[in-house]
């Protein structure tokens, strides 16, 4: 009964829901969703309608679906008489009374017969009250159903407007879709053609891709080759970048450079109008000094005249001072003492042999071991340099120092200090006469270490004279009575040169000898070997001759021969020792007979005898002009040897050779 209470509005037209089920509560239930069913369709048909210009499948597919939509909107006609169960509520008409009666129960009908009358009456007219009020609110309900059927018809009428539109919505889509699909197929005809045609347009296009592909590659490589060559363009344009802009700079620096001339020859330009002015000048002056210059030339040649007749005299007179000196002179030299000669452990420790300490001397203490190291020699002569004084000191038989005093006197007396200029400058005067046309012999005599090579060959003084005299010279050493060229091609050379002598004009000439112009080539092939006594001693007798004019001998160590083989040398050096004795020998009977030959007049001269007396014949005959260094040595143990030495130079210094005579050539 609570159910029939429900608001009635919402199941006015539920027709097809009166069918299906039992409940009211479903029929309130569905009546909303087939509205909402039947007017979706409407409402998407009306869209559809007013979208025409969809495609042909849209289009298809919209008339798949409108028909549909509209079977479902298809407003159903009022089904009232058909629906028995349902015709009294699916009517407008009230209910009629056999209705009301008929639907009376048969059970409350049967029961009022069987009971009581009173209380009977009393149901009844309730129940008729009930009945009233059924059928008031019956009759209600029929009023709302007759608004709700005219609403729906007027919804149906509606509705069915719609459905018309609807359809002729469709037939027209139906004839749109027809046309389409007709400009379907005719496109669909012009697109297989128009396929055809691209087709063909494909090939042929594919072709011409190739065509043009290849001629691409030809192009790559006409691009490549391009490239190429327009790389090396490049290079080449860097290059010429590079020329240019060093040609730029080079053309810069011209330019600099070419101002700077312009300037330069500007100012040359106003130099040169200068010098020509001074030039006129100069030359005014240089006519006037020519003039000059003129009679100055006839005064020198008149000079020079002159001169030539006062050197003729000064030859004359040199000369005859030479010979007024006497044709064979003597020098002596007294050697320093060397630092060589000082013993080894006086030059470690300074003299103090007894000490180690490793100071080096100190001057005094060398001067005072020096001093001890000296002969007791003198040289009093303190004007001329003409005498040297010597000092033996022996013990006598009683055991005291006996002490003997020697004097030698010669032409000239160098002391140990004298400088190698000092000892040239009296040479030069002899080595002169040579240079006016006379045979002169100059040898240097002495033991070993004395510094008979020091003399002639130091500072090469005497060998300058040699070289004013002739521009070449003959260099040779006698060696064990061997003569060795020193300008040969060998250090000892094979050759045999032999001495000859000229008679008519008194020149000497050796055969097969070299002639050069420098003496350090022969000095530096010279035998030259280290002996005991010197650290350079030259064993050899070395002769420098040129055209007998001058004779330069450095002999070999003399009277110390003895010593220095004795002890250095081995094998074979006593037969050096032998020979070299006998050259000194030689010489010395050489030089003692020319003295007693001055005295006698007829004395034979053993010139013959060794190779350096025959070599030396001319110059030291009497014709000819010599000179004899002798070489000292300082040493207190020497002594005897420069006594000996000293003797020997005297008697050398006594001899008399005769008047030089002058060579003519
Ligand atoms: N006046 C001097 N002043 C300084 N040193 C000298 C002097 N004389 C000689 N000497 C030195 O003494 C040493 C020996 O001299 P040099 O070689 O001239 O002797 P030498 O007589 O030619 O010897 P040898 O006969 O053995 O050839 C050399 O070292 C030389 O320099």
């Amino acid at each position: 009964m609570s159910q029939s209470r429900l608001p009635l509005p919402r199941i006015r037209s539920s027709s097809p829901v009166q069918n299906s089920a039992p409940g009211p509560s479903m029929k309130r239930k569905a009546i909303p969703e087939e509205d909402e069913e039947s007017e979706q369709p409407v409402k998407k048909l009306a869209r559809g309608h007013l979208q025409p210009s969809r495609t042909a499948t849209n289009l298809t597919r919209s008339s798949n679906t409108a028909p549909k939509s509209v079977t479902n909107t298809k407003p159903r006609a009022p089904t009232l008489g058909s629906n028995k169960s349902t015709s009294a509520r699916g009517t407008s008409a009230p209910p009629t009374n056999s209705a009301r009666t008929a639907s009376k129960p048969a059970a409350t009908r049967g029961g009022r017969t069987a009971s009581g009358s009173g209380r009977l009456g009393t149901q009844r007219a309730s129940d008729d009250r009930c009945l009233d009020d059924v059928y008031t609110k019956l009759s209600s309900i029929d009023e709302a159903r007759a608004a709700d059927t005219a609403r729906l018809a007027a919804e149906m009428e509606a509705e069915r407007a719609k459905v018309v539109e609807l359809q002729e919505n469709h037939h027209a889509l139906s004839r749109q879709l027809a046309l389409s699909k007709e400009q379907e197929l005719s496109q669909r005809a012009e697109l297989t053609i128009a396929s055809d045609e691209l087709d063909k347009l494909r090939r042929k296009h594919a072709q011409e891709i190739t065509e043009l592909e290849m001629d691409l590659q030809k192009k790559d490589r006409v691009v490549r080759e391009v490239n190429e060559e327009l790389r090396n363009c490049r290079n080449d344009l860097d290059r010429e970048r590079e020329t240019v802009s060093s040609l730029k700079s080079t053309l810069n620096h011209e330019a600099n450079a070419q101002l700077t001339l312009t300037s330069e020859n500007r100012s040359l330009q106003t130099q040169n109008t200068a010098l020509h002015a001074k030039t006129d000048t100069d030359s005014r002056t240089i006519a006037e000094l020519t003039l000059k210059l003129e009679t100055a030339q006839y005064q020198v040649d008149e000079l020079r005249k002159e001169a030539m007749e006062n050197e003729s005299m000064r030859r004359k007179l040199h000369n005859m001072v030479q010979e007024l000196k006497g044709n064979i002179r003597v020098f002596c030299r007294v050697r320093p003492v060397l630092p060589s000669d000082v013993p080894s452990p006086v030059r470690i420790s300074g003299g103090r042999s007894e000490s180690n300490s490793p100071e080096p001397p100190s001057t005094e203490e060398l001067a005072l071991v020096r001093q001890e190291l000296t002969a007791d020699m003198a040289f009093p002569d303190r004007r001329d340099h003409k005498e040297i004084t010597l000092w033996s000191s022996s013990e006598s038989a009683t055991g005291q120092e006996r002490k003997e005093s020697y004097n030698f006197s010669f032409d000239k007396v160098f002391e140990p200090e004298s400088s190698q200029a000092e000892v040239f400058e009296e040479i030069s005067m002899l080595a002169q006469s040579s240079v006016d046309g006379y045979n002169v012999c100059i040898f240097a005599y002495g033991q070993t270490g004395s510094g008979k090579s020091f003399t002639m060959e130091g500072g090469s003084q005497v060998f300058r004279v040699a070289e004013d005299l002739q521009s070449k010279g003959q260099f040779l050493e006698i060696y064990n009575e061997t003569i060795n060229d020193l300008l040969g091609k060998h250090e000892f050379d094979k050759k045999k040169h032999d001495i000859k002598h000229d008679p008519k004009t008194g020149s000497t000439r050796v055969t097969d000898l070299t002639y050069a112009t420098l003496l350090s080539s022969a000095q530096s092939r010279r035998s030259v070997a280290a002996t005991l006594m010197n650290e350079r001693s030259s064993r050899s007798h070395f002769c420098e001759t040129c055209e007998g004019c001058l004779n330069l001998v450095d002999l070999a160590g003399s009277e110390r021969i003895n010593v220095s083989f004795g002890s250095g040398f081995g094998t074979g050096g006593g037969n050096d020792k032998d020979r070299l004795k006998e050259t000194q020998m030689r010489l010395g009977d050489v030089i003692a007979a020319l003295g007693e030959k001055g005295e006698k007049g007829d004395k034979h001269i053993p010139y013959r005898n060794s190779k350096l007396t025959y070599l030396l014949q001319n110059s030291l005959s009497g014709n000819s002009k010599t000179l004899m260094v002798l070489n000292l040595s300082p040493l207190a143990t020497h002594l005897n040897e420069s006594l000996t030495s000293l003797r020997f130079a005297t008697k050398v210094n006594n001899t008399t050779l005769g008047t030089a005579k002058k060579q003519t050539r």
